[in-house]
């Protein structure tokens, strides 16, 4: 693979990498509008910004380019172009009324390119506006969001990924993230650093989250299918990537429609180029589809054809051509972990192969990582796990080295 952005792996010597720095819109969560921001407690916003500048630093101390999102946003805003499609996408999407509309959209056209980053990140509250008053604004209560702030934007892991030399622009399920993948399709169309790189998918098409997806081996990928993705996400996504030979197979891998398990990189990612770590509660029973293409219809259609269910490390290993695909055994007692599961013990972030960033708190995962000769970079995640997402959540890569 010759582009300079791109990833036909999970742990191909790791580059370049797009992070989001947590900010303003993590202090817009309260005790009343936590669980429909996808929060299960009210993070201290400061100590996660330290926890997040550990962690960047970490990955710049091992040579990776770390990008912002909210720096590349800001930048692609600097054209009238990228500010009239932003405000516009993001004021189509909200249920404002007229009066409140024409005055947003004004304002926000009068902002400053950074000061607008921060207006489509953590939100415009109801008693934070100057205009526009009318009807929804009286009726609205004072701490009402009028433009909903996006405390997600930290897990970019969701929002875009690369699969080899394309970015895949995600569609997200949950209405609290349903505008991420407007800003990343917004940068990843009109930033300069992005304009050649060719764009699959969309967030308008089928659900499709990145946290589903696996760069098994270049060519074959899996698809989570729970709580999150859809069956027809991954058909569209696979129909795609087999348009753009960018794979040969597709594995879909059912997993529990649960918040626990809401991506598969919360139950498996990998740390070698054939070993994983997997949550063992589920290791015996995750099974895999595999989807593969052969020929087309007579209106140019791909057909394609979806085996039986098998298990994943079974069907995956086949995809790869390897002999198997390996478990990390982390032999842990089924309440160590699930509590583990449950803190992203097994969301770690492949450096390079056997060289994995994991949350320090997940003693017993990191020890059994370590037995079996995977390098572990800890980072602290007291605050930042509040949102339930590890090290390979708040990461999207941009760049790693393929797989030789
Ligand atoms: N790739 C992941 N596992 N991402 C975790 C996302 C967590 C986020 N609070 C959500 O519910 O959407």
């Amino acid at each position: 693979m010759t582009a300079t952005h791109g990833a036909d792996s999970e742990v191909g010597r790791l580059r370049t990498v797009m992070l989001h720095r947590p900010g303003l819109e993590l202090k817009r969560l309260t005790p009343r509008n936590n669980d429909k921001l996808l929060f299960d407690g009210i993070p201290w916003v400061a100590r996660a910004q330290e926890e997040h500048d550990a962690f960047a630093e970490a990955l710049r101390a091992r040579d990776v380019e770390v990008l912002y999102l909210t720096d590349l946003l800001t930048e692609t805003l600097e054209t009238p172009e990228a500010r009239d499609i932003a405000i516009a996408t993001a004021l189509a999407d909200l249920d404002l009324g007229d009066t409140m509309r024409g005055y947003l959209d004004g304002f926000l056209h009068a902002a400053p390119p950074a000061e607008l980053t921060g207006y489509l990140t953590a939100g415009i509250r109801n008693d934070e506006v100057r205009g526009g008053f009318g009807l929804v604004t009286s009726l609205l209560a004072h701490d009402d969001f009028l433009v909903d702030p996006l405390p997600n934007l930290l897990f970019t892991r969701d929002s875009s990924v690369w699969v080899h030399d394309r970015i895949a622009i995600t569609s997200l399920a949950m209405p609290a993230r349903k505008r991420e993948s407007q800003l990343t399709e917004l940068i990843y169309s009109l930033h300069p650093r992005f304009a050649d790189s060719p764009r699959i998918h969309g967030h308008h098409f089928e659900h499709v989250e990145g946290g589903d997806v696996l760069l098994l081996a270049p060519r074959v990928i899996a698809v989570g299918v729970g709580e999150r993705t859809t069956p027809a996400g991954v058909e569209r996504l696979a129909r795609q990537v087999f348009e753009a030979s960018l794979a040969d197979t597709v594995l879909a891998v059912p997993i529990a429609q649960e918040r626990a398990t809401m991506h598969l990189d919360t139950v498996c990612t990998m740390v070698d180029v054939d070993k994983v770590v997997m949550y063992p509660n589920v290791a015996h029973n995750l099974t895999a589809y595999a989807v593969t293409h052969d020929g087309r219809t007579d209106d140019g259609t791909l057909i394609l054809h979806v085996a039986d269910a098998e298990p994943f490390l079974v069907a995956a290993a086949r995809a790869m051509g390897i002999d198997t695909l390996h478990q990390i055994d982390t032999g842990l007692d089924p309440v160590t972990a699930e509590r583990e599961q449950w803190d992203d013990g097994n969301n770690t972030l492949a450096l390079a192969p056997r060289v994995a960033v994991a949350y320090e708190r997940n003693d017993e995962t990191n020890a059994r990582l370590e037995d079996a000769g995977i390098e572990v970079v800890r980072i602290a995640g007291s605050e930042l796990g509040s949102g339930r997402g590890g090290p390979r959540c708040m990461s999207c890569p941009i760049s790693r080295d393929p797989l030789v």
